[in-house]
């Protein structure tokens, strides 16, 4: 019988991973588990907590956002063994819903108790991980600014104040793009790379994103006024921005380069790292389990 440990991180979703601990316990009685459940007590703890936890238990599960996952994963890839069980509990819980896990915590604890595992790919981004989706561009200012303006006023409109304050401070990026070896030099609003569909709170911004075909779906959006972005951006929720074809194209590839003069905030799994003007995106070699 698999054994179970439970990585929880008690800030996620402000608290709400925390809250789902009686929740894990009664489940794990009820399906009569042997399993554990550890706490973090910094950001990133979470990958050696996980790389520890590969020796004993059989699935590890993050319980948290995307934060909490990509840290959880990169533990498990790190060590090459292990399989990954999500309990979302993040605020936005955009790889559970890329993976077509139910955001609900109790569904997904039956989920992970009857569920089948199956391979992932696994994203390379300059030095980094990631299991979703990577982005460049407006979104990533979004995250950004989001960030700040938590830290002035605590108000659950943080990101909708965000929105507009970015779509007017943005200033469109130019960039030299390469996917496959086809070249091209844009000025744009957003590069969105990954293997998942789902980021930014629900967002559809890869819909044919496919988490195990071994290619990271690229969406661009460009050559669109900020007037008719603020219209365009709503349609992401459901995917639809990809009927826009003037303005927003999807490709397909394995390595995909982009070069910028300015430095550029990178989001990975909706965290967002430090300016860079060379990013590389690649596929890695090994594939991760997930429960799914
Ligand atoms: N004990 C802790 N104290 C403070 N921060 C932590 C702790 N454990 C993990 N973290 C950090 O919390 C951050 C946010 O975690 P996570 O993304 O899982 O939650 P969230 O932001 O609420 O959800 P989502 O990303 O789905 O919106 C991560 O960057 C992680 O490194």
């Amino acid at each position: 019988m698999s054994k179970i440990s439970f990585i929880i991180n008690p800030v996620a979703g402000g608290g709400k991973a925390k809250g789902l601990i009686p929740l894990i316990e009664s489940k794990m009685e009820k399906y009569e588990k042997e399993y554990s459940i550890k706490l973090t007590t910094k950001p990133e703890e979470a990958i050696k907590i996980a790389e520890n936890c590969v020796e004993d238990y059989d699935i590890i599960v993050a319980v948290g956002g995307d934060g909490t996952i990509n840290e959880v994963a990169r533990g498990l890839v790190n060590k090459g063994k292990g399989i990954l069980g999500i309990i979302p509990g993040g605020t936005g819980n955009d790889m559970a819903k890329s993976l077509g896990i139910s955001i609900d915590p109790e569904r997904a604890l039956e989920h992970l108790c009857n569920g089948k595992n199956s391979t992932i790919d696994v994203g390379q981004v300059n030095d980094f991980i990631f299991f979703n989706i990577a982005s460049i561009g407006f979104d990533a200012e979004v995250v950004m600014n989001t960030i700040n303006i938590k830290k002035a006023i605590r108000s659950r409109f943080a990101y909708g104040i965000s929105v507009i304050y970015s779509l007017f401070s943005f200033k469109k990026k130019r960039i030299q793009i390469n996917i496959d070896g086809k070249f091209a030099e844009e000025d744009v609003i957003l590069v969105a790379v990954g293997n998942g569909k789902y980021y930014g709170g629900g967002m559809e911004i890869l819909p044919d994103a496919k988490v195990n075909d071994e290619y990271l779906d690229v969406c661009i959006i460009s050559g669109i006024r900020k007037t008719k972005l603020l219209f365009l951006f709503p349609s992401i929720f459901k995917g639809n921005h990809i009927k826009y074809t003037k303005y927003v194209k999807i490709y397909r590839g394995k390595n995909i380069r982009i070069t910028s003069k300015e430095g550029l905030y990178l989001n990975i799994d909706g965290e967002i790292n430090p300016k860079v003007k060379d990013i590389e995106f690649n596929l890695k070699d090994k594939r991760l389990n997930v429960i799914t």
